[in-house]
């Protein structure tokens, strides 16, 4: 059997920077990644005859992880285009055309309200479930706006605005998700709006990650799905080792006999194509949504299955639509409850058809979108910003693909402070790094980065010192935080 002392599962940035960390450590690392290429919610792929960002697309300094990726590999930003026209709608629910100062001026006291208390709801942004967030955690982002009883029109914009930030219905979404994020830039609302939308890496995200992965001294195995892991006692392993290729054929794994064994051991990784792979510990990258693709024996921690059964907020979609003519650059926002309720201008060009402008739009539910029916999207683009004739349109689903099931992670109500230290925790010989369970950034792919550095120091000690980060015992997670345990 093959046998390595770590198998990485994803190559998205989560798994690609702990397989660097661990491989540059010393230790032998394997990545397993189901999807054909790297890069995970990432994806720079080639489509209405543009490099277009079908994932994430924004990064920005003050998202310190991710940056210092920038830094080390060399990569520059470039400015998505600021708009010359915004769109919003007016007290009627009619779209309205206006300019940036106008809008920004519309938003500014209903976005400043809407968290007026981040300094004492979170007080650290490296530290987001502790403060007063624990009395307020049970509050969606709709309650608070709901609250602040905005005119009309300020409301409606208001709405919409967050809606991008977050990517679902407001009444979905955990007021923790505004706060964390705006807590991360010290406060600074307008430098949130700044930080998640303005910035692309220049050369696109998937030469980024193909700049991490060629420093990955070890091999990274695509179109592999992982199917099981099962944790594996010390003298389990051991036999495993010395097993000839016949016990091999005829027997798997002897599991763990019971949650609660303190034995050092590791767990062997199962493919789809029936490979069994031994390691001293594993790092699970995958999404809180779509973890449960993998079945894991012990089963995993009770917050791991609830949340992957309750699941995470964010359920929308990201389109990339065609419209004919250079058009002025412009931003325009319709309500929450239309399909799309944001549209921007990000690309023009000329080709054998004709001028053409690209454009990108999110909108709050994928199963709304279809960018197959161009009628439709007509109609809801025309909710956004008349005038504009729809030519053709391409997204990827990220709710509906079994690897991600999720976009970019916001919370429901209450999962923040009730689930985010105890998804910190190892699992016996199974680490989790996954943007989802960050601390600063958790969504982006700063946080990806932040959970990578942070499991992939937590394995490297714990494979020198030969025992286990975690035991399989039940594990109780200090209100104080995971962090004072288990270092
Ligand atoms: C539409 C969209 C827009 C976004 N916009 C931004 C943005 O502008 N800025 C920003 O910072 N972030 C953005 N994000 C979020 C960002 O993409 C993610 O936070 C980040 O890429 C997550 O990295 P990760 O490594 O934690 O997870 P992932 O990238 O999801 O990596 C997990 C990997 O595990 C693999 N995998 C899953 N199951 C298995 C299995 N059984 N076996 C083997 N491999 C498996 C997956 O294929 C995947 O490659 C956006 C995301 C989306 C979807």
């Amino acid at each position: 059997m093959e046998s390595v002392d770590v198998v990485v599962i994803g190559a998205g940035f989560a798994g690609l920077v702990a397989a660097r960390e661990l491989g540059r450590a010393g230790h032998e690392v394997l990545v397993i990644e189901a999807r054909d290429r790297i890069g995970g919610r990432t994806w720079t792929d080639h489509r209405l005859g543009h490099e277009l960002e079908m994932g994430a697309n924004w990064v920005h300094w003050v998202q310190p992880h991710v940056w210092a990726e920038m830094t080390r590999y060399g990569r520059g930003i470039e400015r998505s285009p600021a708009a010359e026209e915004a769109y919003w709608h007016d007290s009627d629910g009619r779209p309205h055309r206006g300019t940036l100062p106008e809008f920004m001026a519309l938003i500014a006291d209903g976005q400043r309200r809407i968290v007026a208390d981040v300094g004492e709801a979170m007080p650290r942004g490296t530290e987001p479930a502790h403060g007063g967030i624990r009395e307020l955690d049970a509050l969606s982002i709709q309650d608070r706006i709901d609250a602040l009883a905005l005119d009309p029109e300020a409301r409606a914009a208001n709405e919409a605005v967050w809606v991008g930030h977050v990517n679902a219905p407001l009444d979905r979404v955990g007021l923790s998700s505004a706060l964390r994020w705006v807590a991360a830039c010290g406060g600074h609302w307008p430098l949130m709006h700044e930080a998640s939308a303005t910035y692309r890496v220049v050369g696109g995200l998937r030469a980024f990650a193909e700049r991490i992965a060629a420093d990955v001294p070890g091999e990274i195995r695509l179109g592999t799905a992982v199917t099981s892991v099962t944790q594996t006692a010390a003298d389990t392993a051991t036999a495993v080792t010395e097993a000839t290729a016949v016990t091999e054929a005829t027997a798997g794994p002897t599991p763990v006999a019971a949650a609660g064994s303190h034995q050092d051991a590791g767990a062997i990784v199962e493919t789809a194509a029936g490979d069994r792979i031994r390691a001293r510990r594993v790092v699970s990258t995958l999404p809180a949504n779509a973890i449960m693709g993998i079945r894991f024996d012990p089963v995993l921690p009770e917050t791991w299955t609830r949340l992957a059964h309750e699941t995470v907020a964010s359920q929308g979609a990201k389109l990339w639509l065609r419209a004919r003519g250079h058009v002025p650059r412009f931003f325009a926002y319709a309500s929450q409850r239309d399909p799309l309720s944001v549209l921007k201008a990000e690309f023009t060009g000329t080709d054998e058809a004709g001028d053409y402008t690209l454009l990108v739009a999110f909108g709050p539910d994928h199963a709304r979108v279809d960018p197959d029916d161009l009628p439709a999207l007509q109609a809801a683009v025309d909710a956004c910003r008349p005038g504009l004739e729809i030519t053709a349109a391409t997204s990827h689903d990220w709710m509906s693909d079994p690897l991600s099931r999720t976009t970019w992670m916001t919370h429901r109500p209450g999962q923040l402070t009730r689930d985010l230290a105890a998804l910190q925790e190892p699992w016996g010989a199974v680490h989790f790094a996954t943007t989802d369970n960050a601390d600063l950034w958790g969504g982006f792919i700063d946080g990806a980065v932040e959970s990578a550095l942070r499991e992939s120091r937590r394995v490297a000690a714990s494979l020198s010192s030969g025992s286990p980060t975690a035991s399989l015992a039940r594990q109780e997670v200090s209100p104080e935080g995971p962090l004072t345990r288990n270092e």
